[in-house]
């Protein structure tokens, strides 16, 4: 059987009236990043607190490695985990570097560290300012760099890009893919999809407390009926003679220099095929595959079809 770092196991979590969780079971494996999408409300915050011990699950178990969420024992796992909550509350009197060391305090984590984190998230030389003073790319860097410290064998991310620029976004992923590449098994939610859809492993669609998809963005494709579109530039005056042989099974629409197919992910490759067989008349194809906002709008969407 596959080790898995993380197993959610059946696990609903109601808040009075409100079903948060609703039956979710899930597995992580060591190592993987996984990427938790889902509409306001779909219950990906609260996961995140139960798979950290931080709220009990009305019913369903969560282990990490083997051992349950609470306990002894996982208060000293708990030491191994980083964790950037939706809001990342802090004291805006302190500087950057004060806060920075007292979250090395409160882990454990010896103070020198702290430079070289800073340094990491890009908030070196704004160490000694207030926090007060931050923009919110700044407090959230911040809130990274409280992750970082002690390098930890498991992060949670909950919006970690909120508020960031694109360039932040940018660094954000890259100091995140260095972590990963150490061994780190990294979970994270995002809203910004278009980000998050080739950087994560595995992506796990939530709808309404419940798991709606799981899979790689490949598997994901695979099971729906989202139409990849395949354009293919023609020569002058070639279109509908394009159209012609192409016609039949596949949507075809056609423009003065182009001609544009949709078709199932499964019959891609022989329709390329196809075109490719059609020589000289055929100056370029582009293939655009259905994003990852195409697919959460089919499955995670508050109103998803699938
Ligand atoms: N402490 C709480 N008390 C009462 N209801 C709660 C509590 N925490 C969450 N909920 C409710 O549980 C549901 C799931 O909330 P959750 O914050 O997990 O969603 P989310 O997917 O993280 O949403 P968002 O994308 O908006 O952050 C919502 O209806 C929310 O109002």
């Amino acid at each position: 059987m596959a080790d898995y770092r993380i197993e959610v196991r059946n696990v609903s979590c109601r808040f009075g009236e409100v079903q948060a969780l609703d039956g979710v079971s899930l597995a992580i494996g060591s190592g993987q990043m996984v990427g938790l999408i889902g509409h306001n409300g779909a219950g990906k915050s609260t996961l995140f607190k139960v798979m950290l011990g931080l709220i009990p699950p009305t019913s369903g178990d969560v282990l990490l490695d083997g051992a349950p969420v609470s306990g002894e024992r996982f208060r000293q796992a708990r030491r191994r985990i980083g964790y950037l909550p939706e809001t990342f509350a802090t004291y805006d009197n302190l500087t950057g570097g004060e806060v920075l060391r007292l979250f090395a305090d409160l882990k454990g984590v010896p103070r020198k560290e702290c430079i070289g984190v800073l340094e990491r998230v890009g908030l070196a030389r704004a160490a000694g300012r207030r926090v007060g003073g931050y923009s919110k790319g700044m407090r959230q860097r911040l809130g990274f760099a409280q992750v970082l410290l002690g390098e930890p064998d498991l992060v949670f991310l909950d919006e970690p890009t909120n508020g960031l620029d694109p360039e932040g976004i940018h660094d954000f992923y890259q100091v995140l893919r260095e972590v990963q590449d150490g061994g780190t098994t990294v979970v994270i939610t995002s809203h910004i999809l278009a980000d998050i859809q080739d950087r994560v492993d595995q992506l796990v669609i939530m709808r309404a407390g419940r798991v709606a998809a799981r899979g790689t963005l490949a598997e994901l494709r695979a099971s729906t009926s989202q139409h990849a579109r395949i354009e293919v530039r023609v020569r002058e005056g070639d279109a509908m003679r394009i159209e012609a042989s192409l016609a039949g099974e596949h949507a075809i629409e056609v423009l003065a220099d182009r001609v544009r197919i949709a078709c199932a992910p499964h019959q891609k490759m022989a329709l390329i095929a196809r075109v490719a067989a059609l020589g000289d008349a055929v100056l370029d194809l582009s293939v655009q595959e259905a994003s990852l906002e195409q697919l959460f709008l089919g499955f995670g969407g508050k109103h998803g079809t699938h």
